[in-house]
């Protein structure tokens, strides 16, 4: 019998969902057994719902094709079929999948979400395990708050952020402390979900507009920042953000142009650059089954990154950054690139799962 922990996906069917069932295809430590989406879906197979829009190859991975998809409404119906979910809902509201998230945490179902609900709950960790892994001890006032037992709630950030905020990390973490941030966005269409964005608006165009990305783009830096105190997340107080969002045509990879300005100790290019190079976490340390083994890479080219040559990188989980150079207004200025559906969803809610269980939160 197989000794991976059975896990469930919830919006299973959805842009995100698709992308977990790919993933986790021969995953060393996790294995799905469970899947639900809308009530539309319940009842039908996988196959008869995907099938006709399956975004990822050819074929549906075979061990899921057949599963009979749940209505995710309906927590109970999880109970002794997963030991903890993958929460890649969307519903009409926030508070809908927050209620949600914490039925199925409250039936001992821990949820490993990348819906953006509980991003500010304070004593929900909004995880990207190279920066704030130590976030996860909020967990324990969590579970006592709410009289939960196994279950739990952790998120993942947006998705456009992880392009820049693990290279700011590291810069900050080597010593410097980064002031203002201004950030311009080029955002792939999958992002916005099945069927997403009419195709009529996308072809030849972009999109100035995200609803709700940039007011996301500038608050969640700074809970990822935080620091842990009492129980709950404390927000970083020290850096100022200003993001302009825009959808571009393009398939998958999220792409930022950034400028920084620094305190008053600025490194040179080249310390930049050797701190990208040399930047390690926890998650590398770890050697977690989908930690990118170079978290950061940088392109030396003039023309990169780019997202169709860059961005499956170490499994669609490594950032690629480039086009360092000075910033006539602040001090750097650089392009950095993410994977959205992988490091900036999926893979990203499976490197945090990878974390938790590593630090015994999910047995
Ligand atoms: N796309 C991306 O790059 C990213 C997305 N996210 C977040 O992940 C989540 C999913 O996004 P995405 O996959 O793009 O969205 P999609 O619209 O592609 O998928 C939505 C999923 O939710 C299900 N769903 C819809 N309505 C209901 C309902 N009433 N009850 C239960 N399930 C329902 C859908 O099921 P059905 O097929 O049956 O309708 C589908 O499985 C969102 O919260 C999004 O903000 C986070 C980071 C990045
Ligand atoms: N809004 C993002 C995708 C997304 O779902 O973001 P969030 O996880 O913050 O809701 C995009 O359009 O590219």
């Amino acid at each position: 019998m197989s000794q991976k922990i059975p896990v469930g996906i919830l919006g299973a069917t959805g842009a995100v969902g698709q992308n977990y069932i790919y993933l986790l295809q021969n995953h060393p430590w996790f294995e799905v057994s469970y899947i639900a989406a809308s009530p539309r879906s319940a009842g039908k197979s996988y196959r008869e719902v995907v099938a006709s829009k399956w975004l990822l190859g050819a074929n549906i991975p075979e061990g899921v094709a057949d599963l009979i998809i749940e209505d995710a409404n309906d927590a109970s119906k999880a109970l002794g079929r997963c030991r903890f979910v993958f929460s890649a809902l969307e519903l009409d509201s926030k508070d809908e999948i927050k209620a949600l998230e914490n039925a199925y945490a409250a039936l001992g179902i821990p949820v490993v979400s990348n819906a953006s609900a509980h991003r500010w709950s304070e004593d929900v960790p909004m995880l990207i395990p190279e920066i704030n892994a130590d976030h996860i001890s909020v967990i324990d006032a969590q579970r006592k708050t709410h009289g939960w037992d196994k279950g739990f709630v952790a998120v993942k950030p947006n998705c456009s952020l992880q392009s820049y905020m693990t290279p700011i990390w590291a810069l900050m973490q080597a010593g410097y402390e980064v002031k203002r941030m201004f950030v311009t966005t080029m955002q792939a269409v999958s992002g916005a979900g099945y069927p997403g964005v009419p195709s009529l608006d996308m072809i030849d165009n972009v999109v100035p507009y995200i609803g709700g990305e940039e007011e996301k783009s500038e608050k969640e830096p700074l809970k990822i920042l935080g620091k842990v105190e009492n129980g709950k997340i404390v927000n970083f107080g020290g850096l100022k953000v200003s993001a302009h969002c825009n959808r571009v045509p393009v398939i998958n990879g999220h792409t930022a142009c950034i400028s920084l300005e620094f305190g008053d100790k600025k490194p040179s290019l080249a310390e930049v650059e050797k701190i990208w190079r040399e930047f390690r976490a926890l998650p590398q340390e770890l050697d977690l089954p989908f930690a990118p083994r170079q978290p950061i890479i940088v392109r030396s080219e003039a023309n990169r990154p780019q997202p169709r040559r860059d961005r499956d990188e170490d499994k669609g989980m490594a950032v690629s950054v480039g086009r360092l150079r000075e910033c006539p207004l602040f001090d750097i200025r650089f392009v950095g690139l993410s994977h959205n559906t992988v490091r900036g969803a999926a893979g990203g809610g499976i490197l945090n799962a990878e974390l938790l269980k590593a630090k015994g939160y999910l047995a």
